[in-house]
């Protein structure tokens, strides 16, 4: 079963194509990684995927009500903005909203699925502190925290590891694999192809206005694709603990 599907989904933005055509499904236990130079398309795509902008094609969480999408897929965006000095504890039940009747208290569950991601992204001991005087990675931290309590089946998250220090990055990236294990799944995009080759178990790269490739790490990230997509040399190794991506030089015009 499909936890996203998307058939032949295209995207104008100021009079510009920027996604052509793009067929996609993301199944059940699968950390999906959509990578692609930036202007590629990457947050396009996944907005429209979302319904959150407009698109022709189809997408089978765009046509959900708000409540049913909100019980599908968590979504974090790439703006980490908080607006008002709401304090992290509630800034992360905030996730609990769509599992709960309207002006409801948080049930005791409620407040162990808080406190449990809380902890997977190291802010226990933060719930009281106003999410406007975290630190950027902290307050990024928070918003996954939110995304992992909504408990979706999918999460899709804009760059969620950007602005990570490298443990909470690999520790972020192994708590989505972690999430495989409960046939969930999560579609992010990113930029650090190593760490995208080492935790993703599939790939997609946008480029060229549409989806250039598909497939494990290993089928995407080879060199015709980084020389055409990225313009860079790179080389792709497997190492004892999994891939090994090695950026090398910049390729000319
Ligand atoms: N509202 C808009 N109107 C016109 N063009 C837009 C608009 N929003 C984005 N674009 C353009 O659409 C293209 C795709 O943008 P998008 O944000 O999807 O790229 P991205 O792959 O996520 O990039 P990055 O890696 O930099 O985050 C870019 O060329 C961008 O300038």
């Amino acid at each position: 079963m499909s936890l996203l599907e998307m058939r032949d989904l295209s995207v104008s933005l100021g009079g510009r194509p920027v996604i052509r055509h793009a067929d996609l499904a993301i199944g059940a236990g699968e950390v999906v990684g959509l990578i692609g130079p930036n202007g590629a398309g990457k947050t396009t795509l996944m907005r429209a995927a979302l319904g959150l902008i407009p698109a022709s094609g189809e997408s089978t969480l765009a046509t959900l009500d708000e409540t049913a999408r909100a019980r599908a897929v968590a979504w974090m965006p790439q703006d980490r903005h908080i607006a008002w000095p709401v304090a992290v504890e509630a800034l992360v039940a905030l996730g609990r909203l769509p599992h709960r009747p309207w002006r409801a208290s948080l049930t005791t569950e409620d407040h162990r699925i808080v406190a449990d991601a809380l902890r997977q992204v190291g802010l226990a001991g933060f719930e009281a502190r106003a999410a406007t005087k975290l630190s950027a990675g902290e307050r990024t931290r928070a918003l996954i925290a939110r995304a992992l309590a909504q408990q979706t089946p999918l999460v899709m998250a804009d760059e969620p590891i950007a602005g990570l220090d490298p443990a909470h990055q690999m520790s972020t990236m192994q708590t989505f694999c972690d999430l495989t294990a409960q046939g969930r799944s999560v579609f992010l995009s990113i930029h650090d192809l190593g760490l995208a080759a080492r935790y993703c178990t599939r790939l997609v790269l946008v480029g060229e206005q549409g989806i250039a490739a598909d497939g494990s790490p290993g089928q995407v990230l080879t060199p015709q694709h980084l020389a055409r997509i990225f313009g860079i040399e790179a080389h792709l190794s497997n190492g004892k603990e999994g891939p090994v991506f090695q950026p090398l030089r910049v390729l000319g015009p």
